[in-house]
């Protein structure tokens, strides 16, 4: 889904979630898909029961792959989505119940994928923690980056940075 107006928000996100999930993610693409650059709807696309990880590899693809610029997944508590999310090299993604850490996951820690539970949080508290997400810009600076090296580092070397 793609908006020809001005977005509100100049951003590709790729959007998923699991059967859990359905419900919160029909209404962001409600939402949301005439506020973007453009909405890429990963699926599922009804409740019948199906597995998390599809979702939150589909969703990343689209990151990896450049397509998108950042993504939101939904499942049931928000979990599921983000332990296999972050288990993908190059995404950083993060269960956000709450505004504050929406946007200082991005400003902080460069987060690009949300992670929201379905079963946990109505769709106006998810409306208010996308938009806070979505505005966010990652804030360049010494001990961010230092940081965000260090995380580098874990993914570079996986189980090898226990003996670092
Ligand atoms: O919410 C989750 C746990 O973090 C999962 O991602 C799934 O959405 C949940 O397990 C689905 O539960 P169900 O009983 O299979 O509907």
């Amino acid at each position: 889904m793609s908006n020809s107006a001005t977005p509100s928000f100049p951003l590709r996100v790729a959007l998923g979630g699991d059967h859990a999930g359905f419900p919160l993610k029909s209404a962001i693409v409600e939402r949301y898909g005439s506020l973007l650059t453009s909405l890429t709807d990963c699926g599922t696309h009804n409740t019948e029961s199906c597995d998390y990880p599809d979702f939150a590899i589909s969703v990343s693809r689209e990151i990896i792959e450049g397509r998108a610029d950042k993504g939101i997944v939904v499942c049931g508590s928000g979990v599921g989505v983000s332990v296999a999310a972050n288990k993908i090299p190059g995404i950083r993604a993060a269960i956000c119940h709450d505004t504050y850490s929406a946007h200082q996951g991005v400003e902080h820690d460069d987060m690009n994928v949300l992670c929201i539970g379905g079963r946990i949080i109505g769709s106006e508290l998810a409306f208010e923690i996308i938009d806070a997400f979505l505005k966010a810009k990652y804030e360049p600076g010494e001990r961010h980056a230092r940081r965000l090296d260090k995380v580098l580092q874990i993914e570079a070397k996986g189980l090898g940075i226990l003996n670092a």
